[in-house]
């Protein structure tokens, strides 16, 4: 996972700086024809079946789904409630009404006791309170739920990022990656916490006031459900719109995430080609779509409450008019007339609230359709059920016989790549810039799969090995060196838990650092981090050679530092580079004169294959490419 999470960064700060590159060649007109080509794009992917995520929602959900049932139970439990205050207001309206007539016709003043309506009104006090604990548990166990189906997603996505080929990455901008871990999966939990709840709630309310009204009186209910219909019809519509924008304001997040992140990544590279106000342009853009996308969104989910509620109020009319005339008619009475009119306010705000929530609910739909859309990614091909192990002492020798291989199959790379690698060898990698140095050794790590042929080491393929085994066996110190966050003592000690501070020196010493880390005002402690600039390019190499002395790997790979160091800093580095490499086999990606004349073996790549390979001497006198190459790069 270590290694991965490096090669990762390896390639996304590539790729940055290929990005950012990309970036500065923009003018901002070709930047708002990017962004409509980004808008374009966004909605060709949009064909988000609700249906499909709502049931992906439900699988995820397993072994938290009884908390639904809690909070289902106390939503009926607080509309039952909350449906019988009406009748019951109804019939303590009538029933005191009539005991003030009877006092009055008896020239009594009338004093209201427990024995003439003092009772029911306890009870109905009694009804709000108990509508108001289950409304309490109700909300506490569907933040719950929703809490957890949120850390079991995003649980699984870290694991999904652990088993997914490094391939994926390379066309995938990490900042988007980021977006859907973080604001799809938040969108999700937020609109479920409170929509799951108003849905049951709206829905449970509705169809209990409507059951309610049709006791009192037919007619009135059925005009009351024609409105509820045509809400309904008004909710399908601008919710499938809504769907789809709200598709296009999670994707437009995710592309301004990933802008921002490669801005910031590459930003050195802005600033040496003044790129920024370009930059900047171009962030603007995908803000701005942002902007767009959203405002559309949250137009659309709050425009059907105010739709919904301009019918019901025509309903209301329609209804008054109609009670009315049966209240004169004496077909009803005051008390049914003022309870049918509380059901109606009953029913009116869910029928709102519930059109709101399918629209919000579609927010959440488009948001966990891109979750699952990385969690359904293709995995790498899993480790062997059997995993071959090698002895702790195996020496480190390396074999590729025929190997096969392209980034993309249709299009391959090496086509017939084979050598020998005794234990404790020095290689030395030559080619040309793109001639395939970094694929060979991301082909024995196997960052990538080969397409045929072998690798191997120590007499086992490394198919057959587990691939956390087999890295293991490699310590890897790159140019661009990479700190994590922490102490210097936490990036020397990375990948190897529980080394002792002794150890820790010890490695820095070896590796010629110790002195400089001794001189900093918290020493070993000093914090850093990958992006902070405190420490020098050439420091930092120093301490990624100490992690690796640490690590004490079989195979080292080394890529040397092309950059200009001083050259104090260079002779430690080299210094400390062939103290790591004394007794280990060794790929050097060599860039020194002196790495490749010493070499034991000079692997010379062109366009994916390896056309000469030897001693320098065997090599120079074959008067071949590597003479070419040695006369123009090294002489
Ligand atoms: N992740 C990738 N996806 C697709 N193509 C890639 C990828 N990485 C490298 N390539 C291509 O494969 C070829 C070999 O690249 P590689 O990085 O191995 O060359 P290299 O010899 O290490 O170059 P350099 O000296 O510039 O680092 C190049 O044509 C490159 O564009």
């Amino acid at each position: 996972m270590g290694e991965l999470l490096v090669l990762a960064v390896m390639r996304s700060s590539s790729r940055v700086v290929r990005s950012t590159e990309r970036l500065l060649s923009l003018k901002i007109g070709e930047v708002r024809a990017v962004a409509r080509h980004q808008s374009s794009q966004q909605e060709q992917v949009s064909k988000i079946s609700p249906l499909k995520t709502s049931l992906a929602l439900w699988h995820a959900a397993a072994g938290l789904r009884w908390r639904l049932v809690i909070a289902l139970l106390a939503t009926l439990a607080y509309v039952a409630c909350a449906l019988m205050t009406p009748a019951l207001s109804a019939h303590i309206i009538d029933a005191i009404w009539t005991e003030i007539q009877a006092s009055f016709a008896a020239g009594k003043n009338f004093v209201l006791t427990l024995e003439n309506g003092g009772t029911d009104l306890l009870l109905y006090l009694g009804l709000w309170t108990f509508a108001w604990i289950f409304y309490s548990i109700q909300v506490a166990v569907m933040a719950s739920f929703s809490e957890r189906l949120n850390l079991n997603l995003r649980t699984r996505i870290s694991k999904k990022i652990a088993h997914l080929p490094l391939s994926y990455l390379d066309d995938k901008k990490p900042g988007d990656l980021i977006s859907r871990a973080t604001n799809d999966l938040d969108k999700v939990s937020e609109v479920l916490q409170r929509g799951l709840l108003q849905l049951v709630l709206a829905a449970c309310m509705l169809i209990g006031s409507v059951m309610m009204m049709a006791q009192y009186n037919l007619l009135l209910t059925a005009v009351f459900a024609l409105f509820i219909i045509l809400s309904v019809l008004a909710t399908h519509v601008i919710a499938t719109h809504t769907l789809k924008v709200s598709d296009q304001r999670q994707r437009a997040t995710g592309v301004l995430t990933g802008n921002v992140e490669e801005a910031y990544t590459g930003r050195a590279v802005l600033l040496a080609f003044g790129g920024e106000e370009k930059s900047t342009a171009a962030l603007a853009a995908d803000a701005d779509e942002l902007a767009r996308t959203s405002l559309i969104a949250d137009f659309l989910i709050n425009s059907s409450a105010p739709a919904v509620r301009f019918l019901i109020r025509i309903a209301l009319v329609i209804i008054a008019i109609l009670a009315g005339q049966l209240l004169v008619a004496g077909e009803i009475t005051i008390g049914i007339f003022q309870a049918f009119f509380h059901y109606v306010g009953m029913a009116s705000e869910p029928l709102t609230q519930l059109s709101q929530t399918v629209n919000l609910m579609q927010a959440a739909i488009a948001a966990a359709a891109r979750v699952f859309e990385l969690l359904d990614e293709e995995e790498m091909e899993p480790d062997p059920a059997s995993p071959r192990v090698l002895p702790a002492q195996a020496p480190g020798r390396v074999v590729f016989s025929h190997v096969r291989f392209g980034y993309d199959p249709a299009r391959p790379l090496m086509h017939d790549v084979s050598f020998v690698v005794e234990a404790g060898q020095k290689v030395a990698i030559v080619g040309a810039t793109g001639a395939g140095k970094t694929t060979l050794i991301n082909l024995l790590m196997r960052f990538y799969e080969i397409d045929g042929g072998a690798i191997e080491l120590d007499g086992v393929s490394t198919r057959e090995m587990r691939r956390a085994d087999l890295r293991r066996r490699f310590g890897m110190v790159l140019q661009d060196a990479w700190l994590l966050e922490g102490t210097i003592a936490e990036n020397i000690a990375y990948g190897h838990t529980g080394a002792s501070r002794e150890e820790i020196m010890a490695a820095a010493r070896a590796a010629h650092v110790d002195y400089f880390l001794r001189t900093l005002p918290q020493g070993y402690e000093t914090l850093v981090s990958n992006d902070a600039e405190t420490i020098s390019q050439g420091q930092r190499q120093l301490i990624t050679i100490a992690r690796a002395m640490l690590l004490d790997p079989a195979i080292l790979i080394l890529d040397e530092a092309t950059s200009s160091v001083d050259t104090q800093t260079e002779q430690e580095i080299v210094a400390a580079m062939e103290a790591l490499m004394y007794g280990r086999t060794s790929f050097v990606i060599a860039h020194r004169l002196s790495t490749v004349v010493d070499a034991d073996m000079i692997l010379v790549m062109e366009a994916g294959s390896i056309i000469e390979q030897g001693t320098h001497a065997e090599l120079l006198k074959r008067g071949g490419a590597y003479a070419k190459l040695y006369q123009s790069q090294f002489a």
